[in-house]
């Protein structure tokens, strides 16, 4: 595939990712999931990560004296010409967030969903929008502010939809490759149910426009470096039989990941039934009829599955991105997760912006906590394991989050061998007169008076947190943000 014929002055192309850039050393606190429900701390402790963005050396207790006279030596690295970056006392490092489900395409309507469900938003509020992004300039002023408000809310790799529109789909990869954050990106593929001025004309129309927005990744990133492209059936509502078929076929072709929308209106359910009859009133077996419940396959939402469903999907080793945010806003429902972690299922938190309405995994995170604690109560049970932790939704949104898009040997945490995808976290420290100065803004909403425990700070966080408190992000080792 060729260029899109648009202004792309900001754009990198397959260079960007291969941009030489120097070696670092990390200094300071860093903290990462070490299991579902336990969080590791690495106090005064430094990591050192190549010029390819990977990490060589994870050493705890050593400050930057040390580092000098051991890491660097034993990396035959010099201090000249090695980036020192020190986290200030109260910060720390912390994986990048995965943002599992979003659609970039929908970014301006955050926000905007009224008392609406599912069907009625989609054809309210989403495909006229969704349409509209076939003008390229609009979709490069809605993609490029997406793609840098994740990164400003610590979002280093997103599964996006973008909309039917091959350039624009296009656009997007392009943009998230020059932004340097890390997206799988799918054209999303519907050829019935939506309205007329937003519609595939074929299965066959639909296919071509796929294989061509998967060809123009793997021209720019060829090596899937930082953009993988993703099939996407948009739901099966609005995908014909033949479609899907085609679809399936192709994720087995090419092996490329899947995802799509399961389960998550009782309306779209019934609307399933009667449009697949022969899937006997299950909306999993449809997916799988057409191959398209793969390993590499994110199911967004799954807040209604039945056990039998769930086995289902458990068989096939498919994923479940958990959008807490978006299931209260359109009254979806609320998705049992650990009844799905019970079961063995992948799960990560996904924003499902618009559906959502924020941008912040963070508040997906702790919206997730709060869901948990309603089932408790809707359910009549008390057992404190239905909670989900805040360790447990901090894993979700990055150990998870990178199981669930199949990157657990890349991203999420902080060992040697993965990628530098990673946020520099900080809380105001209540005391701290420089800082008071600020006027506020820059403080945020997180207030830390010296006597919390680490575990306390990360709750403050979690709880209270939002964008101010992401001062850096970086990708494969690139500076992607910085709050100023
Ligand atoms: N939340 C959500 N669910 C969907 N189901 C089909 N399309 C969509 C969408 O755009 N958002
Ligand atoms: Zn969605």
């Amino acid at each position: 595939m060729g260029d899109i014929g648009m202004p792309t002055a900001t754009l990198g192309g397959s260079t960007e990712t291969k941009s030489p850039s120097r070696n670092k050393l990390f200094l300071g606190t860093f903290i990462h999931s070490k299991t579902l429900t336990e969080l590791e701390y690495l106090h005064n402790a430094a990591v050192a990560v190549n010029s390819l963005g990977t990490i060589v050396a994870v050493s705890p207790d050593t400050d930057l004296a040390k580092a000098q006279t051991t890491i660097l030596p034993q990396l035959s690295w010099l201090s000249e010409d090695t980036e020192i970056i020190v986290a200030k006392p109260g910060q720390f490092f912390f994986p990048g967030f995965i943002d599992t489900h979003l659609h970039a395409s929908q970014y301006p309507n955050v926000g905007l969903f009224g008392n609406s469900t599912l069907l009625d938003w989609l054809n309210t509020y989403t495909f006229p929008l969704e349409a509209s992004l076939s003008s390229l300039p609009k979709a490069q002023k809605v993609y490029s502010r997406v793609i840098r408000k994740t990164l400003s809310h610590g979002t280093t790799t997103a599964a996006y939809y973008a909309t039917i529109d091959v350039p624009a789909t296009n656009l997007l990869a392009d943009l998230c490759l020059s932004s340097g954050q890390r997206a799988l990106i799918g054209r999303v593929c519907m050829d019935q149910l939506g309205p007329s001025y937003y519609l595939d004309e074929s299965p066959a129309e639909s296919l071509t426009k796929t294989k061509q927005c998967i060809e123009h990744v793997l021209t720019k990133d060829p090596k899937m470096e930082l953009i993988t492209p993703i099939i996407t059936p948009r739901f099966a509502p609005a995908c014909s039989a033949p479609l899907m078929k085609e679809l399936g076929q192709l994720a087995k072709e090419t092996d490329l990941p899947v995802q799509t929308h399961i389960s998550e209106n009782k309306n779209e359910i019934a609307l399933v039934a009667s449009l697949f009859p022969d899937a006997g009133d299950s909306y999993a077996e449809v997916y799988d009829m057409f191959g398209l419940l793969t390993p590499k396959t994110i199911l967004a939402h799954a807040v209604h599955l039945t056990e039998k469903e769930a086995d289902l999907v458990r068989e096939r080793r498919s994923k479940v991105s958990h959008c807490p945010c978006s299931n209260s806003a359109i009254t979806s429902g609320a998705a049992r997760v650990r009844w799905l972690l019970d079961k063995g299922i992948e799960v990560g938190l996904g924003t499902d912006m618009s559906g959502g309405y924020s941008p912040s995994v963070l508040e997906a995170a702790r919206h997730a906590v709060l869901v948990s604690r309603h089932i408790c109560m809707d359910e009549g049970r008390s057992e404190e394991r239905d909670k989900l932790s805040v360790e447990e939704v901090l894993y979700l949104a990055t150990r998870g989050g990178a199981k669930v898009v199949g990157m657990e040997r890349k991203i999420g945490g902080l060992e040697v061998g993965m990628e530098w995808d990673v946020q520099l976290v900080g809380l105001h420290e209540v005391g701290d007169e420089e800082e008071e100065e600020d006027g506020g803004e820059e403080e945020g909403n997180v207030d830390v008076f010296g006597w919390e425990s680490w575990e306390e700070k990360v709750a403050k966080w979690v709880y209270n947190g939002d964008d101010r408190n992401t001062k850096k992000v970086w990708v494969r080792g690139r500076l992607v943000h910085e709050r100023r």
